[in-house]
């Protein structure tokens, strides 16, 4: 069942409306990672919340408790959940997204502030953080209650939502409110819910919309190499004691190798190589190694084959070195020797693996590789965040009504796809619920999500919400 004329017309009419509500929500620096921006993903949940109301959405706000951020004790931001619609003669759909975002300052190399939705509309872009993760899609569900609501025609389908502030930062307290909600049944805020859907990803590459099946784990070490009890001068204690971040950078030159081998025994050696059958399903997918390029915008990419390449980001795990803390960082060549540094990695995972089998070889190689270094500064270990690898049934009317409603809007047929990101409470989700869970991306492979100049095209906002409201005709339309 195809979406209404009106609908689609209604958005094609208001895009101006939503794209200021997408600069509104743009303007608030809901970074969960950093405390200083604490209360402004407070701010962004009330926002949240005040928008669904506004559309006839019933909504709570539901606190998770507190947990220890850079040794501070800090609030959770809370769960926003919502609900509309209780007919028993229509399906009912929960949808997930996340109102955090990553940190971003002009200083990192942005070419407009980073919260301030800026428009280009030579190319039809619209940057700013969280234009593309995960602000515009989650604006793409309000944008489709808003048409409904304005027209005054019936949803489709009932809808439930669950959007969260912490995604970007372990998804503290969300498993818990899940599974305890799940446990309630049709009593709970997920009660009578029949398929899930989340849009927090990406296509491949900028032109073929896609649906995706699969997200890789993650589990995040920050280690950290202490001695000295302050910063020293080089002059005075170079070659007179063991400096931790010589220590650092050699222990953290151990992870993983050029060609992005991981070099832990045991992590990569956990997952079956795939079979020629595996292969063709990548090699048949709309991508090319100049597609990798230059969303990455550089010549860099670590095989000529574009299986090998797509493999190595859906099907393998993969370990980044993401930064030292710590460590001198500033303009001109101050001659110090760091007291304390910590470098920061994550290592994506694909399944067998989860942080629960991964984090010991992990531990078990740091502590063996330190020990080889015969420093006397002192090594710790910390587990940051971790979440489990999830796969799901492609062949289910969720997907096919996904599918139906990409041709609709775009008329295309979707790639189908598994995500290099994570996106920790999609296997909650499933495991919890026990439904089929869509992932349905609004943006582009190029967007730059976690970036400098994260943007959203305008296009891929306004027929990505088409996108998400035809989606729900379709899902009430059955198999
Ligand atoms: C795919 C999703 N939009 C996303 O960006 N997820 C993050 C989740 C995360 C985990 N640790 C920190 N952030 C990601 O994949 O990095
Ligand atoms: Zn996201
Ligand atoms: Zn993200």
């Amino acid at each position: 069942m195809p979406a209404p004329a009106q609908f689609l017309k209604f958005v094609d009419a208001h895009e101006e409306d939503f794209i200021q509500r997408l600069a509104k929500a743009v303007e608030i620096p809901s970074v969960s990672g950093d405390p200083a921006h604490r209360e402004d993903v407070f701010r962004m949940a009330s926002f949240l919340e005040s928008q669904l109301k506004s559309y006839g959405v019933e909504t709570k706000s539901v606190p998770l408790g507190t947990h220890k951020l850079e040794g501070k004790e800090l609030q959770l931001p809370p769960a926003i959940l919502g609900r509309i619609g209780n007919d028993k003669g229509k399906k009912t759909v929960l949808i997930y997204g996340h109102f955090d975002v990553q940190p971003a300052e002009l200083s990192d190399g942005w070419s407009h502030p980073p919260f301030k939705l800026t428009r280009d509309d030579a190319t039809g872009r619209l940057y700013g953080r969280g234009s593309s993760d995960d602000k515009g899609p989650v604006l793409g569900w309000v944008n489709v209650l808003h048409a409904h609501k304005a027209l005054n025609i019936p949803l489709p389908v009932n809808l439930r939502f669950c959007f969260e502030g912490m995604e970007e930062t372990g998804s503290e307290g969300l498993d818990e409110l899940i599974i305890s909600e799940a446990q309630k049944g049709e009593q709970g805020w997920f009660g009578g819910v029949d398929c899930v859907c989340i849009s927090d990803n990406y296509w491949l590459n900028t032109r073929t919309p896609c649906l995706t099946y699969g997200l890789r784990g993650i589990t995040y070490f920050k280690v950290m190499i202490s001695g000295p009890a302050k910063d020293l001068h080089s002059g005075v204690f170079g070659r007179m004691v063991h400096e931790p971040m010589t220590d650092l950078v050699l222990l953290m030159s151990k992870l993983v190798d050029v060609n992005g081998n991981i070099l832990i025994p045991g992590v990569d050696e956990m997952v079956q190589s795939p079979t020629e059958e595996e292969r063709a399903l990548y090699d048949s997918l709309d991508y090319s190694i100049q597609d990798v390029e230059e969303s990455a915008g550089g010549k860099i990419a670590l095989a000529t084959d574009k299986a090998s390449v797509l493999m190595g980001r859906m099907r393998s795990p993969s370990l980044s070195l993401h930064g030292i803390e710590g460590a001198f960082y500033g303009a001109g060549g101050k001659t110090v020797i760091p007291a304390k540094v910590s470098g920061k990695f994550s290592i994506r995972l694909v399944p067998p693996q989860t942080p629960d089998n991964v984090n010991p070889l992990v531990v078990k190689y740091l502590n063996a590789e330190f020990k080889k270094l015969n420093s006397k500064n002192t090594l710790t270990i910390e587990e940051l965040h971790g979440g489990k690898p999830w796969v799901e049934d492609h062949n289910h009317w969720n997907y096919e009504a996904a599918k139906r409603a990409t041709l609709e809007i775009y008329k295309q047929t979707p790639d189908l796809t598994r995500e290099g990101g994570s996106i920790p409470v999609t296997l909650t989700f499933a495991e919890a619920l026990r439904v089929n869970v869509l992932l349905l991306p609004m943006g582009r492979g190029d967007d730059g999500a976690h970036s400098t100049n994260e943007k959203l095209d305008k296009s891929n906002y306004i027929e990505g919400t088409k996108l998400l409201g035809t989606y729900l005709y379709e899902v009430a339309a059955g198999q």
